[in-house]
């Protein structure tokens, strides 16, 4: 068996705006997906993925017609619960030029699904390098990040960014905008998680603020103006400002929230992070629910979290300074 493992990410600035272009500052943190791979001497795609929100469960399919997943669940439940792993091996498959090979693919993730905390992009990136390894073809980060970025944008119907794929590949704090990806050189810096214990749809989030994009002008300025935060942010990240960066990230979550895609409860974590002392707090990702994001060194926000009704988890997180990892 091949494994590979990439870690989940959390936006200090940009999310949304990154898919129109503007800049974005995603931040890889100590969560990671484990993928393992093997070649089955058949075509088909077996999927163990017990993390998943389906209660867990084994798919054994092949690409005819008769090969419908044996499990009973709706289609549409299943399709969205492993169209990501599918199109990941499509991307193998294609790479290697084996467009028959078959996998029996296991998959455990620390990182909570459709969170804000790029489980997909995390799943799809070690998916991918541990498949191509499986072939003997080892990809170089960029090329990995880049095949990753097309599973996403396959799946999100041509509406995702590099940011999440590029950051989970290539690990620390990365500036994405269009196909300009970089790393970033960035201080230790004191990261909180809340999590509401909920989940956000990425594609129907970012179709929303598609829609106010094009029917309002201000709503087009207030994407824009994400970005003008992004670019400052950059400067308060390369001089270590932490208290300008928690000015900036409450800053971005307000612009978050007048495009639509937060939510009672991560406001509510959010606030609840601002008055516990934290240098500032926002939602990360897609929104709708799930995480928020924010700087404290001390333990204050933590425990304030802790204590919030409708915070499930709090916890400290951990810049990862490695992408994807070659486990075996
Ligand atoms: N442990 C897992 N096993 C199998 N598939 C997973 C796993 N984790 C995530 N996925 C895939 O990723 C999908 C969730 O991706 P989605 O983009 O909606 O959320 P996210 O990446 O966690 O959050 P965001 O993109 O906002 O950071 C799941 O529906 C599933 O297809
Ligand atoms: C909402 C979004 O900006 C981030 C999701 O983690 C979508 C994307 O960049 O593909
Ligand atoms: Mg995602």
């Amino acid at each position: 068996m091949t494994v590979s493992s990439a870690p989940g990410k959390v936006y200090l600035f940009g999310e949304h705006a990154v898919v129109y272009g503007e800049p974005a500052v995603p931040c890889a943190i100590e969560v990671r997906a484990r993928v393992g791979v093997e070649r089955r001497d058949d075509s088909k795609l077996r999927v163990h993925a017990d993390d998943l929100s389906l209660d867990g469960f084994t798919v054994e399919y092949g690409g005819d017609a008769d090969g419908r997943p044996d499990i009973d669940v709706s289609e549409s439940l299943l399709v969205a619960a492993t169209q990501y792993v599918d199109s990941a091996i499509e991307q193998v498959r294609d790479v290697t030029g084996e467009e028959d090979v078959g996998f029996d693919v296991t998959i455990e993730s620390d990182i909570p699904l459709g969170a804000g905390l790029g489980s997909s992009a995390a799943v799809v990136v070690a998916a991918i390098d541990a498949g191509t390894r499986a072939l003997g073809t080892t990809l170089e980060p960029a090329e990995l990040a880049e095949r990753a970025y097309r599973t996403e944008y396959d799946v999100q119907d041509g509406q995702a960014s590099r940011a999440d794929t590029f950051c989970s590949a290539t690990g620390g704090a990365v500036r994405v905008e269009g196909d300009d990806c970089r790393s970033l050189d960035a201080p230790d810096l004191p990261i909180v998680i809340g999590f509401d214990g909920g989940a956000g749809e990425t594609g129907e989030l970012v179709a929303g603020v598609r829609g106010l994009r094009e029917e309002y002008e201000f709503a087009a300025d207030t994407v824009e103006t994400v970005g003008d935060v992004v670019r400052n942010g950059e400067q308060a990240l390369a001089a270590g400002d932490v208290e300008e960066l928690g000015r900036l990230m409450n800053f971005n979550h307000g612009l978050l929230s007048a495009l639509g895609v937060s939510s009672r409860s991560l406001d509510t974590m959010v606030w609840a992070a601002r008055d516990a002392g934290a240098y500032g707090a926002k939602l990360t990702g897609a929104g709708g629910g799930g995480c928020i994001v924010a700087l404290d060194p001390t333990d204050e926000t933590e425990t304030a979290l802790s204590f919030t009704p409708g915070c499930e988890d709090a916890f400290r997180a951990e810049l990862a300074e490695e992408g994807v990892r070659r486990i075996e």
